[in-house]
């Protein structure tokens, strides 16, 4: 494998980044406040490693114009943010029935979404000002949050996925809006409508425990998806275009969202999984979804080969398998961990292993450690969409040690439960004896 040896921050400063980009003012407002008491974040050393030995944080490279091929991880990393003292400020109580401006047509440096929907909490002098002195006004605070340097590379990520789109020619035009009826087998659509625990049961498999397996897509979805993609991966050969790969370990597969994808995955998320990962995922951040990684993995003897051990930069991974013909390509599964204990040993219970079947998916939690064995013969093509909560993100860097999903976690509480146990008996045997 291509990977090398490297530390892998699970939350970057790129990462805090995207809580701007999504709307998330809560998020924001809390953060403003919060900012002089911002903790620093653990970096963890991980190791190149296989199989049975430590995972590595899977992560999506960090956006760059030039191609990211063995996904060297570039620039500042939680680094602390500089405040400068400054009189602007935002409120705590916004003004609800406020009508925003749009800022849309302006080159601000955020999302102009950003804008609309923070103007409510400017204080209340501000909210009549012309637009462009409410904009520099809002652009100050946000630019605390963010330095030039990532700015800029967002920026560039903008033009990267313009300038495909504006030149890449879809094959299968159908397939870029959702068409529920038409993607998804009807067990699957039927328990989403339901909307229930018990539905959602029916139609899923729980193998082991956290991991869902279910049939979901249709052959004719799985069969426009997988040309669409060789469409795009013809357009990049012939055009020399180069581009970015899906994450820090595939030499080979596409970014769904970079070549138009993004809205139709971000309904898939919020409208197909949210309902599940709700009921199944909630203590992982399953309730508030809020941004994706759609992007396609190629294995076989001409692509990749197979994926180390490691967990992925998601809260819950959606992983579907699209064809075509191939043996081999299973998953293993060790157990989730959380930062602390990625490392860990895994228990008997934990070890998993699950054999990829066309049109069938599986959702597992992000820090469910895992790897997939080599693809022996044929190609394989999955469709895999990390999903993320940024206010999970920032809620968990408050949250105190013990983390009840992580199974090592879990085995060290049990472990001073026990020797508390065995203590307290001693102690009454001393007592006993001493009468
Ligand atoms: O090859 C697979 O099916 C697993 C891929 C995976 O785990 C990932 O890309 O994060
Ligand atoms: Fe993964």
């Amino acid at each position: 494998m291509a990977h090398q040896n490297g530390s892998f921050p699970r939350i970057t400063y790129q990462q805090q980044l995207q809580l701007l980009q999504q709307q998330q003012h809560q998020v924001l407002l809390q953060q403003h406040q919060q900012l002089h008491h911002r903790h620093h974040h653990h970096q963890q050393q991980q190791q190149r490693q296989q199989n049975q030995q430590p995972p590595q944080l899977q992560q999506q490279p960090h956006v760059s114009t030039t191609i990211v091929g063995n996904g060297h991880v570039t620039g500042p990393q939680n680094q602390r943010l500089s405040l400068t003292p400054s009189s602007t400020r935002l409120c705590s109580n916004p003004k609800q029935d406020h009508e925003p401006d749009n800022y849309e047509d302006l080159q601000l440096g955020f999302d102009p979404r950003v804008f609309s929907s923070l103007e409510q909490y400017m204080p209340p002098d501000m909210l009549n000002k012309p637009r462009d002195v409410k904009a520099q006004y809002m652009s100050s605070i946000l630019m605390r949050y963010s330095s030039e340097g990532d700015r800029v590379r967002i920026q560039k990520h903008k033009e990267y996925r313009q300038k495909i789109i504006s030149t890449y020619q879809p094959l299968c035009k159908e397939i870029y809006t959702m068409d529920a009826e038409n993607f998804f087998v009807p067990s699957f659509l039927d328990a989403i409508r339901e909307n229930t625990e018990a539905g959602f049961r029916r139609m899923m498999a729980e193998p082991t425990k956290g991991i869902y397996t279910f049939e979901m897509l249709k052959p004719e979805f799985c069969e426009m998806i997988m040309s669409e993609v060789d469409n795009f991966e013809r357009w990049v050969h012939e055009s020399n275009f180069k581009i970015m790969r899906p994450n820090t370990m595939n030499k080979f597969g596409a970014v769904l969202d970079d070549f138009g994808m993004e809205s139709m995955l971000d309904k898939l998320m919020k409208d197909f999984i949210r309902p599940l990962s709700r009921v199944f995922f909630a203590e992982f951040g399953g309730c508030s979804l809020d941004t994706h990684h759609g992007f396609i993995v190629e294995y076989g003897i001409h692509r990749d080969r197979e994926l180390g051990f490691h967990v992925d930069d998601s809260e819950v991974t959606l992983n579907i398998c699209l064809g075509k013909e191939f043996s081999g390509g299973e998953l293993f599964f060790r157990g989730a961990r959380c930062d602390v204990h990625v490392n860990s040993d895994s228990q008997l219970e934990e070890i998993f292993d699950y054999s990829h079947f066309p049109g069938q998916a599986i959702l597992h939690s992000g820090r469910h450690r895992h790897g997939a064995k080599a693809t022996t013969s044929g190609k394989r093509m999955n469709l895999i969409l990390w999903c993320r909560s940024s206010t999970f993100r920032e809620m968990i860097k408050y949250q105190r040690e013990f983390a009840g999903w992580c199974g090592e976690c879990r085995r060290k509480k049990r472990e001073r439960e026990r020797l508390s146990i065995a203590a307290t008996k001693q102690e009454l045997l001393k007592r006993r004896m001493a009468l």
